[in-house]
């Protein structure tokens, strides 16, 4: 009889198909475990599911938790450090095999990997190119610029929905968080959070407020509609079949877009973009890292060692990033899909602008990450406003200071359950 042990994890719809293959597989691979994979529907019910599980006694041996959960997971002590889960099993894993960026987001300060890189990715723009060659542009538009321009052409060119966002509490990624790091502006302070736990929201002082100011302009001349995930709308399907012809979102999204698209259709993804005169700083890395839990059994651990290490090999690497968009987190994963041409085929050829995104500059200390407690709650405060915003409730400005001043909030909630504790 296997070893059973619980994988807990976010992702949704195709891409959690793409996740049951990637169970499938390592159980067909040797015959010690069985890993039991379940989609939690998001990423913030994975995180909540997580913690109700712990008090309850009942948590999965393994979660995946996303990017901003990080500074969640690693002040709750509730998790076995994956570097020593490896070692403890006889697995050596060579560390800096990863990327040095991706490694940095989930390291501690000292550079122990608590958690291990699964799906990295990075916002990108997706357009529609059949779209555009109908306003003669054979380019995506590179600043904001030219987008409202653009825009503006392809709803004179009869299209209804020119571009559309998604303003529910997680999109804060791409809208806020990406936006920021491109243009070097802080989410947070205390270096978006990362130089400590008395870190407060920013982003109604920023260049943020005006990029706010222009989607609402261009939602009011219908140049933007809202397609958003809490009232049923899905974005990235809205692009797929041609009724939307640019959105922002993961990269990891690319593999779907693939298999849903309407047939024929012509598209491709560019680098999200900038405002004229910005001097262009990386993207963030975003998606997800897989985090054991404390309080499991040693064969469970073993069980849990041995799928991380199957994740991390560089076939699994290629299985992973050809079927969703993910960026392969190692240097061997990269190499190992390069010598097999993955990048110089259609469609996949687009996706390295993902990697040229992330790598646009050396990381600043904006650039690197936002590593803040508590911030399911901050993005579903994101929500709330952005909402209030788009329906003439309140003003930008007034929404993006209720967004700080509630956030802020939250963040002190957070600082106070963990009186003089620091990042590690
Ligand atoms: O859509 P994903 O998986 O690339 O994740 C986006 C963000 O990083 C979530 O926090």
């Amino acid at each position: 009889e296997p070893v059973k042990f619980d994988f807990w994890f976010g992702l949704s719809g195709d891409l959690a198909r793409v996740v049951d293959t990637l169970c499938k597989n390592f159980n067909e691979s040797q015959k010690d475990y069985e890993v039991v994979c379940t989609s939690q529907g998001n990423y913030d019910a994975t995180l909540q599911n997580t913690i109700a599980a712990f008090r309850a006694g009942k948590q999965p041996t393994v979660v995946q938790v996303y990017d901003v959960g990080t500074a969640t997971m690693m002040l709750s002590g509730a998790y076995k450090p994956a570097d020593k889960l490896m070692e403890e099993n006889g697995y050596k894993i060579d560390y800096a095999d990863y990327f040095p960026g991706i490694a940095r987001y989930y390291a501690t300060s000292k550079g122990e990997m608590l958690s291990f890189p699964f799906n990295s990715s990075t916002a990108l723009m997706y357009w529609n190119k059949d779209a555009f060659a109908k306003i003669g542009k054979t380019e995506a538009p590179k600043t904001w610029e030219d987008v409202g321009a653009d825009l503006k052409a392809l709803k004179d060119a009869g299209y209804e929905c020119p571009m559309a966002i998604n303003i529910s509490a997680n999109e804060s990624w791409q809208l806020m968080e990406q936006f920021s790091a491109l243009h070097n502006q802080p989410v947070a302070t205390k270096n978006n959070g990362y130089d400590g736990l008395d870190a407060r929201l920013e982003v109604n002082k920023t260049k943020f407020v005006q990029y706010v100011t222009d989607l609402k302009k261009w939602y009011d001349a219908g140049l933007v509609k809202i397609k958003s995930k809490d009232l049923g709308q899905d974005m990235v399907q809205a692009f797929a079949t041609g009724t939307c012809q640019v959105i922002l979102t993961s990269v990891g999204d690319h593999g779907t877009v693939g298999r849903t698209q309407k047939e024929g259709m012509n598209w491709d993804v560019a680098e999200l973009p900038v405002y004229a005169g910005t001097e262009r700083k990386n993207s963030l890395v975003g998606g997800a890292s897989l985090w054991v839990l404390s309080g499991k059994s040693d064969a469970e651990y073993k069980g849990a060692a041995a799928f991380l290490n199957f994740i991390h090999d560089p076939k699994t690497a290629l299985f992973w990033s050809t079927n969703t968009g993910y960026i392969p987190v190692t240097k061997s994963g990269f190499d190992f899909m390069k010598s097999n041409g993955f990048y110089d085929k259609a469609p996949y050829k687009g996706r390295e602008v993902a990697i040229e995104s992330l790598t646009a500059s050396e990381p600043t200390e904006i650039t690197r990450g936002v590593r803040l407690g508590n911030f399911t709650q901050i993005r579903a405060e994101f929500g709330t406003q952005m909402q209030a915003i788009f329906a003439n409730k309140v003003s930008v400005q007034e929404g993006l200071d209720t967004l700080v001043k509630n956030g802020d909030a939250i963040l002190e909630r957070f600082q106070q359950t963990y009186p003089g504790k620091t990042l590690p």
